[in-house]
């Protein structure tokens, strides 16, 4: 079995949400799948009114093959402190073709207010490891952990684009969809994350390559990429008007500043991935100003690197659960 589903991006690519059909009959909503995290939940007609602002609900009462799991509750948190939480049914889920028949899906009782604000935005598909689940009394499986044994191969790709649709295949590798070779390197999925390391950076395309080894995880659900002080400091130093910014939260430079060199970072044994100068200019500061906010920053808040859409949309990425690998290509 095989699936395959485009994503499309919001502004500055701050997120990227793909069509999914839940239920009997189809209930569509527009879904962020993240692979940083484990749950798959989505805003519901169990949610008070003040929390909901335009989102598409899923209503598990009009679904025929829907079915409570009395007693079983959720409740998740992210990285920027935003939170949701509720109960959970088992239904028929269909992503790009690609059906499950007997997901968890967790339905929001409560969203925070940055989920309330994001109106585009009706859930989560966490496609992380399943250890990390958050529903008790039992953790449920992830969407691709239910899919995985009747795919045509364990995998799932993602191929995200700077400010334009991309794809998500599942059960299968589209050689048409990246040049050159993919490079494997192993994932240590004990904290439930696809956590790598990379063997070193390199800035300009003059530079030279620092070798310094950078374990962090691929998350498609960071608009992002974090990457250590060193690293950030060796990047902005060739930018001419960059500088850290306490009161932006990080660093900015000239939006039309033309040194902005571009970012390659080591996957294994001499491939790097090239991150063009463009894609680090992430969004204006304020209306007023001419400085843009950095698409790289400081991951000194976090403990480890994570290599978010900034990066991903560079790549052609193989998120290879059956070999606990993750492949990495040039687009
Ligand atoms: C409003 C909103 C807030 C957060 C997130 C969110 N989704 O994935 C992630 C990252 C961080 C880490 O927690 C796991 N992956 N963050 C999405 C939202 F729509």
């Amino acid at each position: 079995d095989r699936g395959s589903v485009q994503n499309l991006p919001k502004s500055y690519d701050v997120e990227y949400l793909m069509p999914v059909s839940l239920g009997t009959p189809a209930q569509q909503l527009n879904l962020d799948l993240d692979t940083g995290s484990s749950d798959f939940w989505v805003f519901s007609t169990l949610l008070k009114e003040s929390m909901i602002n335009g989102q598409t609900l899923y209503d598990p009462n009009t679904s025929t093959t829907s079915d409570k799991m009395e007693g079983y509750t959720w409740k998740i948190t992210y990285g920027d402190e935003s939170y949701s939480s509720g109960d959970v049914y088992i239904d028929t889920v269909t992503i790009g073709d690609l059906t499950v028949s007997t997901q968890a899906v967790e339905a929001a009782k409560v969203v925070s207010e940055e989920f309330t604000a994001d109106s585009d935005n009706d859930g989560l598909v966490g496609l992380g490891f399943g250890i990390i689940n958050t529903v008790q009394p039992y953790k449920q499986k992830t969407f691709f952990e239910k899919a995985m044994p009747g795919l045509d191969s364990p995998v799932f790709t993602a191929d995200l684009k700077a400010g334009a649709p991309g794809r998500y295949n599942f059960g299968y590798i589209d050689d048409d969809a990246y040049l050159g070779n993919i490079t494997y390197v192993p994932v240590d999925s004990s904290d439930g994350f696809w956590r790598w390391v990379s063997p070193g950076f390199q800035v300009g395309s003059t530079g030279s390559f620092n070798s310094t080894r950078i374990h962090g995880i691929a998350d498609t659900g960071t608009t992002l990429l974090l990457l250590p002080d060193g690293v950030c400091e060796a990047f902005y130093s060739q930018i001419a008007s960059a500088e850290y910014e306490p009161s932006q939260g990080g660093y900015t430079f000239e939006c039309d500043d033309s040194t902005v060199p571009d970012f390659y970072f080591g996957t294994d044994n001499g491939q790097m991935i090239r991150i063009p100068g463009s894609y680090m200019s992430y969004s204006k500061t304020d209306t007023s100003s001419q400085r843009c906010f950095g698409g790289m920053q400081s991951d000194s808040g976090v403990g480890f690197t994570i290599w978010g859409d900034v990066a991903l949309k560079a790549a052609f990425v193989v998120f290879d659960q059956g070999n606990e690998q993750l492949g990495w290509a040039e687009k």
